[in-house]
């Protein structure tokens, strides 16, 4: 992208100014600038003032009112600030005129979030998600300054070099977005390839507001070993790990990327690769901060991102993590008075993993059936169905016929029952004998020996 994106990491962190336009109707946190400093922080600038105001409208030119705009440039110049960071989205007129009025690089919220995006992607495939999204948040901003420009210029033949100059711009994003989109596309069907065919065991994915504590949660089940850290943004890639849950076998859970609030839309469909475990998952954790004084907004951000990803309809259960981090129980009942399905934990002392593994073989027994089937023996059709469908634990061969022991999902049973001899129920008293009733303590670590490692930059 530009030029004028913070550098990240550098010796000496660029100082930023952090700004917010408060517009009538918006829910107001008791500290409105408090995410927008984590984000800023997360990018690597020190923070040396805010500056908010209440308006009814922005302003058209430059977005804070004529007097906000000359005491941010104030401000600017007593701090040596290098740029200005809006928590809001403004045009790309707004930025350039508060630039010119304030001597500081303005960036907007979408753009320091894909910044952060940007500096934190590893894998091939989170590299192309974030250039593809930056690209076209670029896009539109090239062609406004491309129209203004060509507004400006003086008649027939009168075209300035910098008119030509965007457009060879434009030309080449639009050609590389037009790549990006292809390979992405083909990682995407690869990925979904791959995924499907772990149809061995179900797929629990973590999912929830970003610095939620998903990845310490994953770590706390499973030992997974995957980065945590107090910092907005520190996952972007999918990891999965196979996760022992007593009383019911196997499952993989993996841990993802965390969604914000008005997270921008090209960030969440460039990332579709990246959620495809989240997208065919069995059953969703949502992990929320049950700490956070803004903890509804952030469920209720979640359940907005989901929704734009079209899985708001999964089988959801909801997580209220760092509950060691609540100081009066009130606040907790208050957050299970509205959600009493809700699961307290605290993915940091390591309490309430228990019912958490109870709740959550619970829910996946509702989807998956534990029969017996007959099988006819020449019916090959039927028993590679259940191998690829299902999780064949066993085979006892009769004189004309196969008895199948296997775990199948709710929703492939109208094929079975069409062309099996018989299907008998088994109960899940049956898992009960074979898995052991360790702690989930004890059985977490014999599971890291066998955890499948498959973060997505498996291309
Ligand atoms: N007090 C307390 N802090 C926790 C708990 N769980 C996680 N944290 C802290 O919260 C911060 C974020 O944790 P992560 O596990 O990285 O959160 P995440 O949801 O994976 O965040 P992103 O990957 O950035 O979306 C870290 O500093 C954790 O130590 C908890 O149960 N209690
Ligand atoms: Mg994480």
């Amino acid at each position: 992208m530009s030029d004028k994106h913070i550098t990240l990491h550098d010796d000496a962190p660029e100082r930023s100014i952090l700004a917010r336009l408060i517009l009538p109707d918006t829910v107001v946190e008791e500290d409105p600038l408090e995410e927008l400093h984590g984000l800023a922080t997360t990018s690597g600038t020190e923070v040396v003032d805010e500056l908010i105001q209440r308006r009814s409208t922005p302003d058209h030119s430059t977005y804070l009112g004529k007097g906000k705009v000359e005491e941010l440039r104030l401000m600017v110049e007593r701090h040596e600030a290098d740029v200005v960071i809006f928590d809001n989205d403004l045009s790309p007129a707004q930025i350039r005129n508060l630039e010119k009025k304030t001597n500081a690089k303005v960036i907007d919220r979408t753009e320091l979030i894909l910044d952060i995006f940007a500096a934190g992607a590893r894998t091939h495939e989170s590299r192309l998600a974030v250039e593809l999204a930056q690209l076209e948040y670029s896009l539109p901003r090239l062609k406004r300054m491309w129209t203004h420009l060509s507004r400006q210029s003086m008649g027939v033949g009168m075209r300035g070099p910098g008119e030509k100059q965007l457009e060879v711009d434009r030309r080449l994003a639009q050609k590389r977005i037009h790549d990006l989109k292809t390979e992405l596309k083909s990682v995407e069907l690869r990925r979904e390839r791959q995924v499907a065919a772990r149809s061995d065991s179900p797929t629990v994915s973590l999912v929830g507001y970003t610095n939620a504590g998903k990845s310490t949660l994953m770590n706390a089940l499973t030992d997974a070993g995957v980065m945590a850290q107090d910092k907005l943004f520190a996952t972007l890639d999918t990891r999965t790990r196979r996760w022992h849950l007593p009383e019911w076998g196997h499952v993989l859970l993996s841990d993802t990327v965390g969604f914000i609030r008005d997270l921008p839309h090209s960030l969440v469909a460039s990332f579709k690769s990246t959620l495809e475990e989240t997208r065919q998952a069995e059953l969703l954790l949502h992990v929320a901060d049950a700490s956070s004084s803004q903890v509804f907004e952030q469920i209720s951000a979640v359940y907005q991102v989901l929704e734009e990803l079209g899985i708001e309809a999964k089988d959801t259960l909801l997580v209220l993590n760092k509950i060691d981090a609540i100081t009066s129980p009130r606040d907790l009942n208050r957050v299970l008075d509205r959600y009493p399905n809700a699961i307290p934990v605290s993915a940091r002392s390591r309490s309430g993993l228990k019912p958490l593994a109870q709740a959550v073989g619970e829910a996946l027994s509702r989807e998956f059936l534990d029969v017996e089937i007959g099988v006819a023996h020449h019916d090959g059709k039927l028993l590679s169905f259940l191998s690829a469908t299902g999780k064949i634990e066993s085979r006892e061969f009769g004189n004309d016929h196969v008895i199948v022991r296997v775990r199948m999902p709710a929703s492939a049973m109208g094929t079975v029952n069409r062309s099996a001899l018989s299907v008998t129920p088994t109960t899940l008293e049956m898992w009960k004998q074979t898995a052991s009733e360790e702690e989930l303590e004890d059985s977490s670590e014999d599971s890291s020996e066998e955890s499948v490692e498959r973060s997505s930059d498996v291309a």
